[in-house]
């Protein structure tokens, strides 16, 4: 279902309390590694601005668990985004209380620092809600925790609408997903089966094809009654795997390597041919021509996780080369969904972010909206006017 979007907002003159997810990676001189998700949310803070809103930004970074956490501050956050958007970004004192004075653009301290956050106390939600005139939520990132300031605030308030760029995420992982252009593909890898069943489930009545690769894959091999020698294995996925057997497609050779590191000794063996005291690491060269061709017949793909451990140089090509398959097929008309952390990390890495349709910037929520979950973040948001 489309929500409501600040485009149909009338805020001018108006104090806009926003959702956002700036939970960004940090070094441990506490700079920041990465600002995408500030960037991401610049399109909805500057059409505010330019509307004559006062705009109240709030966010967690972290998990603080309820206390005043320094070195997780959003003074860096304030910093960078004040760079960003080129003029004074306030530092409000706290979350709550009389001192939060509504500036042209002020951030709140981590949301997290106060316990009642996370427990979606109503009093917190509703103070926070004491802030604004209207709720915008824009932290796709975050919209899959029921949290006072992701539910509570819009719930008290009895109204919120999407930011710029919550509304795209929902476009892509839910609506795209829904009406999917053909031929549909999913391309699932990663370490584990066990955190992507519901995805599997979901997408396999969907998809035309679902091509596997990553850890989980192994398991897959397990369940055929192959030798997987050292590889990841989840003893307790064996049953579903092998009930999802016939239906998806598996990897038809691998590159193992005799110990878990990057100066490993290496070899490309078939799947059923995985010798024992040695492990699979990524997708051999056969199965990324196979998985590259079926890409290449367009339509929509969906890509979540890694199909090899590509933080290692030796054993990145698989998903480096379904990384390049994607940026093609893209070019070529087709519709290119990225989920999760570490697949969009070896995306941006490849160089490749801007050659696909969208990658989100959510890991959780973005698996769990694409296994069809309605995120509470989103479902308390107003529903567009037909
Ligand atoms: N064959 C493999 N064996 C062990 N780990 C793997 C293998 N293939 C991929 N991985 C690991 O999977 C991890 C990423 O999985 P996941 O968290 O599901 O991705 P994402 O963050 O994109 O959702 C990476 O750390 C990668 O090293
Ligand atoms: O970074 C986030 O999630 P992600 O690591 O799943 O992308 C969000 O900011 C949510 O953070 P949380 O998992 O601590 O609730």
């Amino acid at each position: 279902m489309a929500k409501r979007t600040i485009r149909e907002l009338d805020v001018a003159g108006k104090r806009v309390l926003v959702r956002v997810d700036f939970n960004v990676p940090l070094d441990e001189a506490g700079r920041i590694v990465d600002d995408t998700r500030i960037r991401a949310a610049l399109p909805t803070v500057e059409h505010l601005l330019a509307q004559g809103a006062s705009v109240i930004l709030m966010s967690h970074l972290g998990r603080p668990r309820g206390r005043r956490v320094p070195a997780l501050s959003l003074a860096p956050v304030a910093e960078r985004l004040s760079q960003l958007l080129g003029r004074a970004v306030g530092m409000a004192p706290d979350c709550v209380g009389t001192e939060v004075a509504a500036q042209a653009a002020a951030l709140q301290p981590n949301v997290r620092f106060h316990p009642q956050e996370e427990q979606n106390e109503r009093t917190f939600a509703q103070h926070l809600a004491e802030l604004g005139d209207a709720y915008v939520n824009d932290a796709f990132g975050a919209a899959h925790r029921a949290h006072a300031s992701t539910e509570g605030v819009p719930r008290c308030m009895g109204a919120g609408a999407s930011g710029l760029l919550m509304e795209r995420e929902i476009a892509y992982l839910d609506e795209t997903l829904r009406c999917p252009q053909l031929p549909f593909t999913a391309v699932l890898g990663g370490a584990k089966i066990s955190g992507k069943i519901e995805l599997i489930e979901h997408l396999l009545d969907r998809v035309d094809a679902l091509l596997i690769g990553g850890g989980m894959a192994y398991t897959f091999f397990k369940a055929m009654g192959l030798e997987i020698g050292d590889s990841l294995l989840e003893e307790d996925r064996i049953d579903t795997a092998r009930q999802l057997l016939t239906r998806v497609e598996l990897p038809v050779d691998c590159v193992v390597a005799d110990r878990f590191a990057a100066d490993a000794q290496v070899q490309v063996v078939a799947c059923d041919a995985i010798p024992r005291g040695w492990q699979g690491m990524d997708i051999g060269p056969q199965t990324r021509q196979r998985y590259a061709d079926q890409i290449a017949r367009g339509g929509t793909i969906v890509w979540n996780g890694p199909l090899g451990v590509c933080e290692m140089v030796p054993f990145a090509q698989g998903t480096q080369q379904v990384a390049l398959a994607l940026a093609a097929a893209t070019r070529e008309g087709a519709v290119s969904i990225i989920g999760g952390g570490d697949t969009a990390a070896a995306v941006a890495q490849a160089g490749l972010a801007q050659a696909m349709t969208h990658i989100s910037t959510g890991g959780g929520a973005s698996l769990e909206c694409m296994s069809g979950r309605v995120l509470p973040g989103v479902a308390v948001l107003d529903d567009e006017e037909s």
